[in-house]
């Protein structure tokens, strides 16, 4: 069995405005190492919940992509790259298509994983196949986040939290990080 070694170097990029997703990331860069980077856009979306949605469904709309201020040095060191988002609209948040379109993940193993109020990954790790067409794409990892359009944010702590880092090992072991 191949050893964590030979992954090479590990990215962790991920998406989190109620801190969910964040949490997922930082529990696999326990289990698995690597280097750890919020997407961070040039413009933050509004605080409004009405308003980012009404925002981000304009932006699906016309395709726009907002320009991101987080800059990854030296990406081309990175062999694998693990991907975090919210499901949004039941697609791929227009902040990771900015940066799937920003960085060539071509000959790169892809890794989605996704926190969701309930209805599951949509479109969106379709949409990371899509556009990754060279890179290597391994099974994703999704979980119940919160469900921020009746007022629940951040859930993953006590039991919860326990409960998905187990999922976390497992879906790793399964993918033969672990
Ligand atoms: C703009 C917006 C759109 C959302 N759309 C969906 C959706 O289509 N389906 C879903 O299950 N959850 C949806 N959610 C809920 C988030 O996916 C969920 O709360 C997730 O855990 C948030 O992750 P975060 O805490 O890392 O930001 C949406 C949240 C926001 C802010």
């Amino acid at each position: 069995q191949e050893t964590k070694k030979e992954k090479g170097k590990l990215l962790i990029v991920y998406l989190s405005r109620t801190n969910n997703t964040k949490q997922v990331a930082e529990i696999i860069q326990k289990e698995v190492g690597g280097d750890l980077v919020a997407l961070e856009l040039k413009d933050p979306y509004p605080e409004n919940y009405d308003s980012i949605v009404a925002q981000v469904a304009e932006e699906n709309e016309s395709g726009y992509l907002p320009p991101l201020k987080t800059r990854i040095d030296n990406f081309n060191q990175y062999d694998v790259v693990f991907l975090g988002f919210p499901t949004w609209g039941m697609r791929l948040p227009p902040p990771m298509k900015s940066f799937l379109n920003k960085y060539n993940m071509s000959d790169k193993t892809v890794i989605p994983f996704n926190t969701n109020a309930g209805y599951g990954i949509g479109s969106s790790f379709k949409t990371v196949k899509e556009m990754c067409p060279n890179a290597t794409i391994l099974e994703g990892f999704s979980t119940k986040g919160g469900i921020e359009r009746d007022g629940i944010y951040f859930v993953m702590e006590g039991d919860k939290k326990i409960k998905v880092k187990e999922e976390v090992v497992t879906w790793l072991r399964q993918i033969k990080f672990l």
